[in-house]
């Protein structure tokens, strides 16, 4: 596949009076990693959910491998190889964290329901695959050791590394992280850091919105800043670093957040 895996054209949304995207444009680059920042309130969560269709923008499209995602459900952006997580972690209580992996596998089943129902050999055989992906990714992230463990019982830093593991598990060509670092430490936040390049250096495009900017800084390719809903700079993060733009809405936000 060629050309940009996103495109996001001339896209605007209003909520009532308030106008939360205006008139964006920009590109994601196929195989890299490209994140969304901006002071709080800037439209980020709310783009993520224009891509996704959660709910319908206003004016403008969004291209996806080239076409229109436009009057997409969900589910059919996801079966087209777009998966998101959301800002708090979501994992399957009353489930190990080997189970909550392989729901995030199992559209990828490709046996007979009735196959699977009647657990013959085809079904046995997808199961196996499914696992030893899964087992795969684990040890990737680095939680191979809490396999068999209840997923609530997992510091929050490992259960949002879980929840980037399930979504591997969907066979992503995008995948969109909101906010994977709010909530862990500095070492959790070196292990998802290793994790994210790890992926993105497996070809998956990834589109990360995050307000930890040492993060950003050092894992980027591409940095896109919103304010109030418009894109006021991007770029890569040597360039967004030094943008004078960028530091004003940063230096005027009161989150104590700063673009070292
Ligand atoms: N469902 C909604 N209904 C009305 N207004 C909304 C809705 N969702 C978002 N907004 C408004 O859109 C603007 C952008 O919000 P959004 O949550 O996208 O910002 P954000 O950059 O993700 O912020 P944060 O970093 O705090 O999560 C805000 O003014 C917000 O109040």
């Amino acid at each position: 596949m060629i050309g940009p895996a996103l495109v996001v054209a001339n896209i605007s949304k209003r909520f009532g009076g308030v106008t939360a995207i205006s008139d964006v444009s920009f590109e994601v680059p196929r195989g890299c990693l490209t994140a969304l920042i901006g002071p709080n309130g800037a439209g980020k969560t709310t783009l993520f959910n224009l891509v996704t269709n959660l709910f319908p923008w206003t004016s403008g499209d969004i291209l996806f491998n080239g076409a229109s995602l436009k009057g997409s459900s969900s589910r059919q952006i996801a079966a087209l190889g777009l998966t998101r997580t959301f800002q708090t972690a979501r994992v399957f209580p009353r489930m190990t964290v080997l189970e909550n992996v392989l729901v995030g596998g199992h559209r990828h089943v490709r046996s007979h329901p009735i196959a699977q129902a009647l657990w013959l050999p085809s079904a046995r055989r997808d199961e196996m695959q499914l696992q030893a992906r899964a087992e795969e990714f684990l040890e990737l992230a680095g939680l191979t050791r809490y396999c068999h463990e209840p997923a609530t019982d997992l510091p929050m830093g490992s259960q949002k590394m879980l929840e980037v593991v399930r979504a591997l598990m969907t066979t992503p060509q995008l995948l969109l992280l909101d906010e994977p670092a709010a909530g862990l430490n500095d070492s959790e936040t070196a292990e998802l850091a290793a994790l994210l390049c790890a992926i993105r250096d497996c070809g998956v495009t990834i589109m990360l919105v995050e307000h930890n900017m040492s993060l950003v800084m050092s894992i980027a390719d591409q940095v896109i800043v919103l304010d109030v809903g418009c894109i006021i700079a991007s770029g890569n993060p040597k360039e967004i670093r030094r943008d004078s733009r960028v530091i004003a809405a940063y230096m005027g936000n009161d989150g104590g957040q700063t673009c070292a």
